[in-house]
């Protein structure tokens, strides 16, 4: 009877732990259902959510959700997972490349922005704020789009004042052209024109004007070649035309002289006949009565003919004075034309060798000189000096009080330079702030005396500049030339070291080649 009891206990007990048992698994089951669909309806919202980034991960996500939805098991999902993933990976790694290039751009852009003075304070702590409100150490596409719409919005709102800055680089270029056109040689209008374009060049330009103002400069130098083209060929066409008129009269003169001849050679005949004629009646006179009679026919007949004679000889030197006298003024005409072209290539070879703000020999003129100097050193051994002069931190004056400022005192300096030395020295623009003089015939010693003399003078200038009184110094190096095979280029070199020297040793001064390489 126990026996049988525990039995039937024992029974219960394993009864109730299994249907504990199908509890249990029936709930995990529910509980595992519950989590698939919670699982499933993320995946679904997941790939909604990355939609439209890319096709190829559109259509798996696609393939992906149909499954969910028909529940498909494990097995089916497992491969269009992967291939999800796979996508997934490769956008990812390409989304990184763009926010690593957005980035740089990003950065560029604000230093860009950063160096732009033409931009006002205010817009500069706007620019501040957008780079303070985006600092983050999380890089991602959230970060960078609200950063790029304030770049856009700020570049929309402050881009006037960038774009009306005259780049840097520009003043250079502007400096470098009206260099170029103080070296153009044009005369009359194209020369005026060029002048007012060059003092437009002297301004600070906005872009487009200063476009402009360069398109104005090409077609005034084309104009102004052409013009020279057309005065030459005009010139041309003159010479011909001239010498083309009197070639003809030459000809007509010629075929003139030739009728006369054959006129002339005629009426000799006639007037050999006649005498002839007289002669035999002479010869066969009988009576005194007819020879008479016959004398006065033939008299009658030569005195017809010399006059013939006479008023052809008469014709021809009437004709003959007339082509002179044409000959002549053509002549003359030619010999105008032609001294005025002399004296223009004259002016213009004067021209292409004078400096144009300074009126002084230019650089050019300096070469020719040097080169006469060269020989007539080798020739006579008369001591020769040169000297290489450089106005003292001249870029103040233009910084200061602008271009034209500089300008006027190169001009005062030429001209006081050009008085102070003697009436034989040569002196000459260089280029830019610097001078250099020749001394003929002159030892370096006396080249130093009036070159004291002409420093003085320029240290004494009383330069007034926007109420400021300015006081201007030069520095000078000088050399001499010792030896016959001593170049004068190797001689301007020793100038220019002395020159340095002056300049190093703390301006104002004059320093003696030699001096300045012991
Ligand atoms: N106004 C004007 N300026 C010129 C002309 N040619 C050159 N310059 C200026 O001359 C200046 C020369 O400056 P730097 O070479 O720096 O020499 P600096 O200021 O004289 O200084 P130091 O020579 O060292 O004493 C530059 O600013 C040039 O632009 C010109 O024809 N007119």
């Amino acid at each position: 009877m126990n026996q049988s009891n525990s039995a039937e206990e024992k029974l219960a007990m394993l009864e109730k732990r299994l249907t504990q048992s199908i509890q249990s698994r029936k709930q995990l089951e529910d509980e595992y259902q519950h989590d698939w669909i919670h699982f499933s309806n993320m995946l679904t919202q997941l790939s909604y959510a990355c939609g439209g980034l890319d096709h190829n991960l559109d259509n798996s996500l696609t393939k992906l959700r149909g499954l969910l939805q028909r529940n498909s098991g494990m097995e089916q999902l497992k491969p269009v997972m992967a291939e999800s993933e796979a996508h997934i990976q490769s956008l990812v790694h390409r989304v990184q490349l763009n926010l690593k290039a957005s980035h740089e751009a990003t950065t560029e852009t604000i230093d860009w922005l950063k160096k732009q003075t033409s931009v006002d304070k205010k817009a500069r702590l706007e620019l501040q704020k957008i780079i303070d409100s985006t600092q983050s150490q999380h890089v991602s596409i959230m970060h960078y789009m609200p950063l790029m719409m304030s770049l856009l919005n700020y570049c929309q709102r402050v881009g006037s004042q960038i774009i009306e800055q005259p780049s840097l680089s520009y003043a250079e270029q502007q400096k470098a052209v009206l260099k170029l056109i103080s070296q153009l040689e044009f005369t009359g209008t194209t020369e005026q024109q060029l002048v007012l374009l060059a003092k437009q060049l002297k301004g600070n330009l906005p872009t487009e004007q200063l476009l402009n103002v360069l398109v104005s400069l090409l077609e005034t130098i084309i104009d102004g070649i052409n013009l020279e083209r057309q005065s030459a060929q005009n010139f041309l066409l003159e010479i011909s035309q001239t010498l083309g008129t009197v070639q003809g009269t030459l000809s007509q003169s010629v075929h003139e002289r030739s009728h006369y001849d054959e006129d002339n050679s005629a009426l000799n005949h006639q007037l050999k006949l006649n005498v002839d004629e007289l002669n035999a009646s002479v010869q066969s006179a009988q009576h005194l009565e007819t020879l008479k009679q016959d004398v006065a026919g033939h008299l009658a007949r030569l005195n017809k003919t010399l006059r013939e004679k006479l008023a052809l000889e008469t014709k021809e030197k009437q004709q003959h004075e007339r082509t002179t006298a044409k000959l002549t003024s053509k002549l003359t005409h030619f010999e105008q034309q032609v001294h005025h072209y002399k004296q223009k290539l004259a002016e213009q070879k004067f021209k292409s060798l004078q400096d144009s703000l300074t009126k002084l020999p230019n650089r050019a003129a300096l070469e020719e000189r040097m080169s006469i100097e060269e020989q007539r050193f080798k020739r006579t051994r008369e001591p020769l000096s040169i000297a290489v002069l450089d106005i003292d931190l001249f870029k103040r004056i233009n910084d200061n009080f602008g271009h034209s400022a500089g300008d006027k005192t190169l001009q005062v300096i030429a001209s006081m330079l050009r008085k102070a030395v003697n009436e034989a020295d040569f002196v000459c623009r260089y280029g830019g702030e610097e001078f250099v003089i020749l001394f003929p015939n002159t030892p370096i010693t006396d080249a130093q005396a009036r070159l004291e003399k002409a420093c003085d003078r320029i240290r004494n200038i009383p330069f007034k500049f926007r109420s400021e009184d300015i006081r201007i110094t030069v520095s000078v190096g000088i050399a001499e030339l010792q030896q016959v095979n001593q170049s004068l280029t190797s001689l301007f070199d020793a100038a220019d070291k002395a020159l340095y020297e002056a300049k190093r040793t703390g301006r104002n001064k004059i320093v003696l080649a030699g001096a300045a390489s012991n």
